[in-house]
């Protein structure tokens, strides 16, 4: 299964940080470095239109192979800054997803919004890192922890200013999620994709957010790539959504985020802000 190999494979990452990062001088660093964005808030409260949007910058996957071959992170990370979007996901996984740190860092040069360092986090001091590259907010995939595990990185994460992305795809993983005593800067993010099969249905985010107790924030992320896709998870109460693939398909990304989400500024839009705020 690969989603066994990928963390076989951040075992042996990990391993080799563990030589290289001391977390007293990863707190040093990250004393010197200016305070991170509000990604959550940024999301919620802040967003632009309705639906708020983390905008993927996403060269390859598992499960498609490559999906944009004239691949230029700054360049992608500026045309969605362009086109109004919230936040954006930056892959930083290199053998699955063909990511990059360098990829993070040189699109936190670039714009000005929160960005999400998308990879597999099984140790902290994956955590210290994104937050050096310039990250603020961290995933952390429910399927490859344990409650205790995302419990104590969602903590790590706070203490060093970054938000953390909880992601769920399954009944019993919400339930663990919900169990945990959630702080502020935590968004429960409702995977489409079963990181297992690759099977991808939005009915994922209609079942699962039902769940979501209000005045918790949720975002649907996967296969989303259509207006009607928008339009049927406004219902679902998600104050977002994360999207890569559509966007990383279209030469005109500016326009291509525009048609999917709507002009800017239709926050007041029926559908109105989301219950679960
Ligand atoms: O490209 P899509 O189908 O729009 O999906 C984006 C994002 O949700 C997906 O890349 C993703 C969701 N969870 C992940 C965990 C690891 C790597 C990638 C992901």
């Amino acid at each position: 299964m690969y989603l066994d190999r990928i963390v076989e494979t951040k075992r042996e990452e990990t391993a080799k940080l563990a030589a290289t990062l001391s977390i007293p001088q990863a707190l040093e660093t990250i004393a010197g470095m200016p305070a991170t964005k509000g990604f959550a808030k940024t999301l919620t409260a802040g967003r632009k239109r309705d639906m708020g949007l983390i905008a993927e910058v996403k060269k390859a996957s598992p499960s498609k192979g490559l999906i944009r071959p004239d691949f230029d992170p700054v360049a992608i990370a500026l045309a969605y800054e362009e086109a109004g979007a919230d936040c954006l996901s930056v892959l930083t996984d290199a053998p699955y997803f063909q990511g990059s740190s360098e990829y993070l860092q040189a699109v936190r040069q670039a714009v000005n919004l929160p960005l999400l360092r998308k990879d597999f986090v099984i140790d902290e001091r994956q955590i210290y890192e994104a937050r050096i590259l310039g990250a603020d907010a961290v995933l952390l995939i429910a399927a490859i922890l344990t409650p205790q595990q995302i419990s104590t990185f969602m903590r790590t994460a706070a203490s060093i200013g970054l938000d953390s992305l909880i992601e769920v795809h399954s009944l019993e993983e919400m339930k663990t999620v919900l169990e945990l005593e959630l702080s502020e800067g935590v968004l429960i993010g409702i995977n489409n994709r079963n990181l297992h099969t690759f099977e991808t249905s939005l009915a994922a985010s209609e079942s699962l957010g039902k769940l979501v107790p209000e005045g918790v924030p949720f975002i649907s992320e996967s296969g989303i790539s259509s207006v009607q896709d928008m339009d049927f998870l406004r219902n679902t109460g998600a104050s977002g959504v994360l999207i890569g693939e559509c966007f990383m398909r279209q030469k005109d990304i500016q326009a291509a985020v525009n048609a999917l989400m709507g002009p800017v500024g239709s926050a007041a839009k029926e559908g109105g802000v989301s219950i679960h705020e």
